[in-house]
């Protein structure tokens, strides 16, 4: 099997070098150049929590060639219109693309793939590009083993094809079949929109998030509006590392304290993690803001849902996108005065 890594940033060197260490015909695709001279020359070097280097062929979208039976889509959402037009040139009738962003983008991959090629899932582990070549595992190697990623059809069915990919991912971690991929995904957008939005809009790995205590306050409000709005939508969401995510709706104010301390025993495998937002403010890039809490902001409007704590980390993000400066704890009294006035 042809397996193509579309997008070797941060997640797909990690991937990429698992499924070449096991002696699959993966190719590692990226625009980025340098990053492909890296990779060919030294291999794919993963630090962090595991230190690894493994020899990969890397290779830009020019030099891609013949058909790939299976691709893992790991490009930003805002490069998709691009790169799967791109890709429709490499893929055959039974080509499956695996879109494995972070939000909810299977029905635009599927309007431009078809939906016939699509299957869906969701990164339950964190990386870092630290410089060409190298990528930062920030997820604790025990949690890799047990929670890395959850895949689906679009329509649920335990398909032959889905247990293929997932046996396939299984070199990398733990990989679960989900027969409810919209709730795998919404799990997702909610660990993305509460700790992945806090994280880019204070400047914070999600150990500074979890530690201090208007942060964490702040969560428990964030994850309370991502769940009202997805539940509105008739959204079930999927337990996420085996936690029952879809319970955590606030309903008095004892829960705020509940959900506190059961978030910091969730999340403090993942103490050195850094979102991927943050990490593309950080360089200084477009952030897939508009798809994280902005979906939950836009839906949250329809629903007639006030979110304003997601309202709160769009503005802040899309301010340091503007005005290309770093967000930092400076902004707590925001979240602190949000805190003040929060109702459920
Ligand atoms: N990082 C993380 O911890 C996690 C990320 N995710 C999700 O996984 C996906 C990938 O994230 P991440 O690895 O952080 O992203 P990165 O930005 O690190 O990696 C994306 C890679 O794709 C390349 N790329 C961009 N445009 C194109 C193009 N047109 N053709 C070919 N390659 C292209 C980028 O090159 P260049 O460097 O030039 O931009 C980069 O090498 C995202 O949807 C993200 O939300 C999910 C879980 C965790
Ligand atoms: C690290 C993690 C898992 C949570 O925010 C992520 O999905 C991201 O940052 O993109």
């Amino acid at each position: 099997m042809r397996i193509a890594v579309m997008g070797a940033g941060s997640i797909g060197t990690i991937v990429g070098a698992y499924l070449s260490a096991h002696g699959l015909d993966v190719e590692l695709i990226t625009r980025n150049q340098a990053h492909v001279d890296a990779l060919n020359q030294f291999g794919a070097r993963i630090t962090g929590a595991i230190q690894w280097t493994v020899p990969v062929r890397a290779l830009t979208p020019e030099h891609m060639l013949g058909t790939y039976d299976l691709v893992l889509l790991l490009t930003k959402q805002l490069q998709n219109r691009e790169v799967l037009t791109h890709l429709l040139g490499y893929l055959g009738p039974h080509s499956i693309v695996c879109s494995l962003q972070n939000g909810i983008p299977e029905a635009e991959v599927a309007a431009i793939v078809g939906p016939q090629r699509v299957i869906g899932g969701s990164i339950e582990f964190g990386a870092t590009g630290t410089k060409p070549g190298v990528s930062c595992l920030t997820t604790s190697l025990e949690h890799l083993r047990q929670y890395a990623f959850q895949i689906g059809e679009l329509n649920g069915q335990m398909t032959d094809r889905i247990y293929v990919v997932a046996s396939i991912l299984a070199h990398v971690g733990g990989t679960h079949i989900s027969q409810n991929l919209v709730g795998t995904k919404w799990s997702k957008l909610w660990l993305n929109a509460t700790f992945g939005g806090l994280s880019a809009a204070l400047g914070a790995t999600f150990g500074e998030v979890i530690d201090d205590e208007v942060v964490i306050r702040s969560a428990v409000f964030l994850s309370h509006e991502t769940l009202k709005v997805g539940h509105a939508c008739g959204v079930q969401f999927a337990p996420l590392f085996g936690f029952d995510v879809g319970s955590c709706e606030i309903h008095q104010m004892n829960d705020v304290i509940t959900y506190r301390d059961m978030f910091r025993r969730v999340i403090s495998p993942g103490r050195a993690v850094k979102s991927s937002i943050l990490q593309d403010l950080e360089k200084n890039r477009p952030t897939e803001i508009a798809y994280i809490n902005g979906v939950v902001t836009r839906l949250g409007q329809e629903q007639g849902i006030p979110t304003p704590f997601n309202n709160l980390v769009v503005k802040l993000v899309r301010q340091a996108e503007k005005t290309h400066s770093l967000p930092s704890f400076d902004y707590l009294p925001y979240f602190d005065d949000l805190l003040a006035d929060a109702s459920f």
